[in-house]
């Protein structure tokens, strides 16, 4: 299948590309496995504020470019760039140290639109963060590593990358991914439940594109509810109230409540009797 991918914005280290509803973010530092410094975070947070407030995106996949031109390598994300990391944080061109890869995990997971991750190769400390909390995970047959070294390089995501991990896996087997910061296939990510297909790796873009196409064949607002009902437990307060949000959104439609702003601005009591109380 050839995908006739537009590119959006150039940037330094990351590829932005969008086609037919689907938008197509990618880490773009093979040489260094895709890890991530300040400025690839800044310029992940400008792509997916992008692809947030586009109307005619449905379908986020984030992936990393590659293979490395050093060795061939695959990666989808190595984690945070570690010669980039000063005393407090990753060091960035204004000379402040930064946290910020955080900011993207908040992005993707509030955004009312479906990430796909997308894992050609090395999903590793950061990286395995960020495929977590994607809502789906394709990874390559061949390729895909999942591998968490956070306790190697004193580092951990104690949110969605360890919590939520251990929602998806199950405490004893998160436990053992952070624990030991073994190398795990694709196959075996699968089966531990972290990973939706394990795709032959030279279809892995296409197959993503096409799980893309199959969501945005159905209804905006379903998905987006659903999306933001399955979060809502694990989130708290701030999940109700991004699902709470949404259910404004949608009251917002209704009769009265053009009843409720159009007596506020005409001066008057709204008069809500002939609303029923539909059981
Ligand atoms: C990914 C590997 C397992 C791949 O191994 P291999 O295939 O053998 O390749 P290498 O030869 O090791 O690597 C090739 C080349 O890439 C360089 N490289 C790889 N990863 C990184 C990296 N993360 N930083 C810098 N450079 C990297 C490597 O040095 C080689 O370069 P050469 O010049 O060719 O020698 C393996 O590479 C590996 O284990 N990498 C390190 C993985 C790692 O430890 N990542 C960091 C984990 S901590 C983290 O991600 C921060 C999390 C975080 O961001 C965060 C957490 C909590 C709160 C806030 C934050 C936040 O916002 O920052």
């Amino acid at each position: 299948m050839s995908i006739a991918w537009q590119t959006v914005k150039e940037y330094e280290d990351i590829t932005y590309k969008k086609c037919n509803g689907v938008a197509r973010i990618a880490f773009n530092r093979p040489e260094v496995r895709n890890a991530f410094r300040p400025k690839t975070t800044s310029e992940l947070l400008d792509a997916f504020k992008d692809a947030h407030e586009d109307t005619s995106i449905g379908v986020v996949l984030l992936s990393g470019e590659g293979p490395s031109p050093k060795d061939g390598g695959w990666a989808f994300c190595s984690g945070g760039d570690q010669r980039a990391r000063g005393h407090q944080g990753y060091v960035g061109e204004d000379g402040y140290h930064r946290l910020n890869i955080l900011e993207v995990q908040r992005l993707i997971r509030f955004m009312p639109k479906v990430v796909i991750a997308v894992v050609p190769g090395w999903a590793v400390g950061g990286g395995h963060s960020l495929h977590v909390v994607c809502d789906l995970t394709l990874a390559s047959k061949e390729h895909a590593i999942f591998k968490q070294t956070d306790a190697d390089v004193t580092s951990f995501d104690a949110g969605y990358g360890s919590a939520y991990l251990a929602k998806l896996v199950g405490q004893k087997k998160a436990r053992e991914i952070f624990f030991l910061g073994r190398n795990y296939s694709a196959q075996e990510a699968f089966e531990m439940g972290m990973v939706n297909a394990v795709i032959p790796h030279d279809e892995l873009e296409d197959t993503a594109y096409e799980w893309a196409q199959e969501i945005l064949g159905k209804s905006p607002t379903s998905i987006k509810m659903l999306k933001f009902a399955m979060n809502l437990t694990d989130d708290g307060m701030v999940g109700q109230q991004v699902f709470a949000g949404e259910a404004t959104r949608l009251a917002y439609m209704t009769e009265e409540a053009k009843e409720g702003r159009n007596a506020f601005l005409e001066k008057r009591k709204p008069n809500f009797k002939h609303i029923k109380w539909i059981p």
